[in-house]
């Protein structure tokens, strides 16, 4: 459903990743793994609009999606759950769902299907949440616009592992029940791979890795490499 090729991006004059080829069908989830500064945000950045395509292709549906223009993606169903979660923290959660919401779209109680937790805090500010529940709040807040690619970064920041978990479990869901296309950033490798479809491995803004999550996970020293680079020759005596 989304896919870029040979897709290059970067802030201002420099560029960060290049030659990117990824497909993630609906349905299924990628996890983008790979070390802090790889270009994982700036990926996402770019997928999202937010930051200007330097070169290559994206496409939706088999579509072009014009690059740069955060108001076109986000009206194709390109949504993303930004690493700081952006939420409006003097607003209830309510009124947050409420202000994502779209014509025709679900009403705000129709999240707490998917977020039942979220139903005790229904008016509260959002700043007041604890970190798990805004994180819920802002994947329901990308939820009810209906996302047809949903662009996940980090969510787990912050968060005990437990939560973590139950989080990840819910983007699974939101990718099974509602067809979305889940690219999914994140640092914990165990637990993104445990719901992603697919994974991919960035380091200094190049795809050095991808495949079957399962066939990944199962395989911690190609990981490690794709993450550290091969091992540097033993110093001859
Ligand atoms: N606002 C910015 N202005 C200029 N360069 C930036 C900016 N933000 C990030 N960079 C640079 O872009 C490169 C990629 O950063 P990016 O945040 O995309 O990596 P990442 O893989 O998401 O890393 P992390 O896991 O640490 O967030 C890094 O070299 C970083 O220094």
């Amino acid at each position: 459903m989304l896919s870029c090729s040979g897709l290059a991006g970067g802030r201002g004059a420099t560029t960060v990743f290049r030659d990117i080829d990824l497909t993630v069908d609906a349905g299924s989830v990628l996890a983008l793994l790979g070390p802090n500064g790889a270009g994982k945000t700036t990926l996402l950045l770019t997928l999202a609009g937010l930051l200007p395509v330097k070169g290559g292709t994206v496409s939706l549906d088999g579509k072009p999606l014009r690059g740069g223009r955060p108001n076109v993606a986000n009206a194709a169903g390109v949504v993303l759950v930004p690493d700081n979660r952006c939420l409006f923290n003097t607003l209830t959660v309510e009124e947050n769902l409420r202000v994502a919401t779209r014509r025709g779209g679900p009403e705000p109680k129709a999240m707490l299907e998917i977020f039942p937790d979220l139903e005790k805090r229904w008016s509260i500010p959002a700043g007041a949440l604890s970190g798990g529940e805004q994180q819920m709040l802002a994947l329901a807040r990308a939820l009810i616009q209906q996302p047809k690619v949903l662009l996940v970064d980090e969510l787990s920041m912050g968060l005990a592992p437990l939560v973590v978990a139950a989080l990840f479990r819910t983007v699974r869901r939101i990718a099974d029940e509602h067809g979305c296309a889940v690219l999914l950033v994140e640092q914990h490798v165990d637990l993104a791979l445990g719901v992603a479809t697919q994974a991919a491995v960035l380091r200094r803004g190049e795809v050095v890795l991808s495949g079957p999550a399962a066939e990944l996970a199962g395989d911690s020293g190609r990981l490690e490499q794709a993450y550290f680079g091969a091992p540097e020759p033993a110093p001859s005596r």
